[in-house]
């Protein structure tokens, strides 16, 4: 938590409900996935951590604990997960799609500011998947520290 002149400002990951919002969120987003026709294919040899590596991966870039990076991987080996998956734009927007509408099924927090921040984190997150997963060798600094993600220009939730 961060004090303003105003008030205390949560983390995202604090703002959306903790680690059982995020690990519900792709539980379900990933059950979506694999009912669908443009990414049961990109998904179907995940393994069966996937699910639950994605939601410790971005709960702790919006501020949760460091379950990913001290367990479980490193940016690095995220970024490594991509490359040569000859990912489109096609599946980068169903992606998103399909995230989306499980976060609105769960009802994750819909004011204007967190779901700007969310949306931008989206937006750059998978852009880069698909110009990593059109590399076939990655250039990238093995000890490149985990990606944070904050409130952006709005500053923090929406308070009426
Ligand atoms: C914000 C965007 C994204 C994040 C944070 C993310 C995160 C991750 C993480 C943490 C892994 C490693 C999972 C593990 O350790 O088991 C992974 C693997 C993977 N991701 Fe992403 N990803 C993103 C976008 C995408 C998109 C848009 C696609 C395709 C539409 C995609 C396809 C894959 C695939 C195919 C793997 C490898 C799965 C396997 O193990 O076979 N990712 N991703």
């Amino acid at each position: 938590m961060e004090a303003n002149n105003h008030r205390t400002i949560p983390s995202l990951f604090d703002w959306a409900g903790g680690m059982p919002v995020f690990v519900k969120l792709f539980d379900q987003f990933y059950d979506r996935v694999l009912a669908d026709d443009i990414l049961e294919p990109v998904f179907k040899h995940m393994s069966a951590q996937h699910r639950e590596h994605v939601a410790h991966f971005v709960a702790e870039v919006f501020g949760g604990p460091k379950l990913y990076s001290e367990a479980e991987g490193s940016h690095f080996s995220m970024v490594q997960k991509h490359v040569a998956k000859h990912l489109t734009q096609q599946h980068r927007k169903r992606w998103i799609e399909l995230l989306l509408e499980t976060a609105d099924s769960l009802q994750l927090p819909d004011d204007p500011e967190f779901r700007s921040a969310f949306m931008a984190y989206l937006e750059w997150g998978t852009r880069i998947a698909v110009l990593n997963s059109n590399l076939e060798d990655l250039d990238m600094d093995t000890n490149a520290p985990m990606p944070k993600w904050d409130w952006g220009v709005p500053g923090g939730p929406y308070i009426g």
